[in-house]
């Protein structure tokens, strides 16, 4: 009989922050990175990243502890960080997700990848990710987007809701007439890089684009360099009818074969 997969399972992925192997480098690429973002966000960033970075009350010369930020955001938002080692199976994703715990890479970038890293580190599942899951719109977002993620019946599917996941949750961009340019940012990707944040907004060649689910469906990405492309949304009410319009179009369930015994 098929183990099925418990919440308890998945939570093998997850663990304790290891608290005591963060050295002064490790401090320090926190707390550089933390005045740099805070600095430039307080610009760029779109008004829920900053109202949740301000919920979330991280400290600005440490790396935060995980216990100390649940404390703050469960109140705020019944989500909690769990710690892991990087990108995780997706089922195991999707379901954490869908129980609000998010998971946050424990260990941090070098101070010589700064800028741009090619992975997600603590920086940026923290920094970048966090502050908006305790907007109430963004955050109820995040849960039924990894509720129809856990339903996902194969690998097309799984891809579409990929690259819905990178066009907005990771790069994605908002309209906004009281920021320069018009355009605040959104995207924990883009939050998380100093490099990124500038280049969404005015890099050479990038491209802003009106956001729409059928086009960012079937758009290919790359993960390891700076976007070349951005999708642009009025509001997060923008992100709840996507999924929606995903569950609403699922390809029907595959046939039973009504072959079998
Ligand atoms: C679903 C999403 O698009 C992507 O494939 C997942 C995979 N696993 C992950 N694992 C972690 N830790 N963080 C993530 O953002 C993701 N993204
Ligand atoms: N490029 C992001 C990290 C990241 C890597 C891969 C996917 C998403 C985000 C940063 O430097 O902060
Ligand atoms: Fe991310």
């Amino acid at each position: 009989m098929c183990a099925s997969v418990s919440p308890s399972v998945n939570l093998q992925a997850t663990f304790e922050q290891p608290y005591a192997r963060y050295e002064a480098a490790d401090h320090r690429v926190w707390a550089t990175l933390y005045e740099r973002q805070c600095r430039l966000l307080a610009k760029h960033g779109c008004t829920a990243f900053l109202a949740g970075l301000d919920v979330l009350q991280l400290p600005a010369d440490r790396v935060p502890d995980f216990a100390a930020l649940n404390r703050a955001l469960t109140q705020a938002s019944g989500w909690q960080v769990v710690a892991v080692d990087g990108l995780i199976d997706e089922s195991v994703f999707f379901s954490l997700l869908a129980q609000r715990k998010f998971p946050v890479t424990w260990w941090l970038r070098r101070e010589d990848q700064l800028d741009y890293l090619e992975e997600p580190d603590l920086f940026h599942d923290l920094f970048g990710h966090v502050p908006l899951l305790a907007d109430p719109t963004f955050g109820d977002f995040i849960q039924r987007y990894a509720m129809l993620g856990l339903e996902a019946r194969d690998a097309d599917e799984l891809t579409r809701l990929a690259r819905l996941y990178w066009f907005t949750v990771e790069f994605g961009l908002m309209r906004s007439p009281e920021h320069e340019g018009g355009l605040a940012v959104y995207g924990a990707g883009i939050a998380s890089s100093p490099a990124e944040t500038l280049h969404s907004l005015t890099g050479a060649g990038v491209q802003h684009d009106r956001f729409d689910t059928a086009t960012i469906v079937s758009t290919a990405y790359r993960t390891d360099t700076l976007q070349m492309r951005y999708f642009v949304i009025d509001s997060f009410n923008a992100l709840f009818d996507a999924v929606e319009s995903l569950r609403a179009n699922r390809m029907p369930a595959a046939n039973v074969d009504r072959l079998a015994a």
